[in-house]
């Protein structure tokens, strides 16, 4: 199969050549890039010279129709919204990695992402790819909305005891913290060496466009209106997200009793991985691969679980799980060209 990465020189894309290159049914035949097209791509990338030498391309959706069967778009919000329609319209399958079509709610789109939604006729034939959730619709897809890097740590991290309705809805804090690949390869202030190395910082209290879309996956397990209190941080590692979240427990509950459950809700889900009593998750043990990996601990004391839950923020967060999506969307199984190993230390 042909497929076409849009945001050329992006994380995102560089992210999914990495994993692309080895796939056995996948070639990627087109790298568009609106601010370098004509360049080699190794041009930008010195490290994948000799492997990806492919001139980048800027982006004509009718001529990337005729050629390719799927389109990755690794672009930064409101991009995709204007070019999406016109490919599904023209029958190629679209993995958006970006937000634009993620939320369902035309108003919270606009105060989030501060411009007005793609049309409903397009948000209609959406499909949220949290890959482990929403695997049969993914598969019937023709536009899957890849979830954000912190939704995914968090909704995966949240959902058994949600769907099982062991926890209160309306007191949950969520206290996450990414790496600087996060922001993506732009270049900002306060994200160069001397203003981030051995700083710790939160942002974006109360306004974080991912707060609409944890509630909004949540309340789709609640069967009910869920509200968080989202707290992101940016710390000083290259890759990685920790979401650790606090809940109050309707009933008591031992950490043994919720693990069971947690291991039962994910047993034929090859990515998530649920750690025994006492061991913690860090995300120097998923770094580099696909994984999601939970621990859990339930304060007796004070009536709280504590779930930490990890993912490296480029792999499981973004580009690992629209690969996934691709493999499920393609009847594939749905580790192909993923099934790479953690890098550790
Ligand atoms: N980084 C992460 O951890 C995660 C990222 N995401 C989302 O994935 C998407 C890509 O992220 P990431 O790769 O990190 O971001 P980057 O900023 O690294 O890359 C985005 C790329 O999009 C292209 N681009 C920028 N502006 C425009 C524009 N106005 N029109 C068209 N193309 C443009 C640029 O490539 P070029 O000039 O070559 O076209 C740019 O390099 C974003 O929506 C991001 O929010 C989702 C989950 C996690
Ligand atoms: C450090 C940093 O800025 N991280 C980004 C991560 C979000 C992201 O990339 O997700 P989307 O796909 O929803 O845009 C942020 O907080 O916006």
């Amino acid at each position: 199969m042909k497929v076409a990465i849009v945001g050329g020189t992006g994380y995102g894309a560089v992210e999914l050549l990495r994993f692309l290159y080895n796939h056995p049914h996948v070639t990627v035949s087109k790298i568009i890039s609106h601010s370098n097209s004509g360049t080699p791509f190794s041009d930008v990338y010195p490290h994948l010279v000799n492997v990806i030498d492919l001139e980048m391309e800027s982006l004509d959706i009718s001529q990337l129709a005729e050629e390719v069967d799927l389109v990755f778009f690794a672009t930064p919000s409101n991009v995709s919204k204007n070019y999406i329609p016109g490919l599904i319209d023209r029958g190629v399958k679209v993995i958006d990695l970006s937000g634009d079509f993620r939320l369902r709610n035309g108003k919270e789109y606009e105060k989030y992402y501060g411009e007005e939604m793609a049309s409903s006729e397009y948000i209609g034939k959406a499909v949220y790819g949290l890959s482990e959730i929403n695997k049969n619709e993914i598969a019937n897809a023709t536009l899957v909305a890849n979830p954000g890097c912190y939704p995914t740590a968090t909704t995966l991290g949240l959902i058994p005891v949600i769907a099982n309705n062991l926890v209160n809805y309306h007191s949950i804090i969520i206290d996450a913290k990414t790496g600087t690949t996060g922001a993506g390869r732009s270049l900002s202030q306060g994200f160069h060496f001397s203003e981030m190395q051995e700083n710790f910082r939160a942002y974006q209290l109360g306004v974080h466009k991912h707060i609409p879309e944890i509630e909004q996956v949540l309340a789709g397990s609640a069967k009910e209106a869920v509200q968080v209190s989202f707290t992101p941080h940016v710390v000083p590692m290259t890759r990685g997200i920790m979401s650790t979240i606090y809940v109050d427990l309707k009933e008591k509950q031992s950490t043994k009793q919720l693990l069971e459950l947690y291991k039962e809700f994910y047993k034929d889900k090859p990515f998530v991985r649920i750690r025994e009593e006492g061991i913690i998750p860090q995300t120097k043990e998923v770094y580099g691969s696909n994984f999601c990996d939970i621990g859990l601990y339930a304060d007796e004391r004070t009536g709280k679980l504590i779930i930490i839950s990890v993912i490296d923020n480029l792999v499981k967060g973004a580009s690992g799980q629209a690969i996934q999506n691709m493999n499920i969307m393609n009847g594939w199984d749905e580790t192909t060209g993923i099934n790479q190993l953690p890098i550790y230390p």
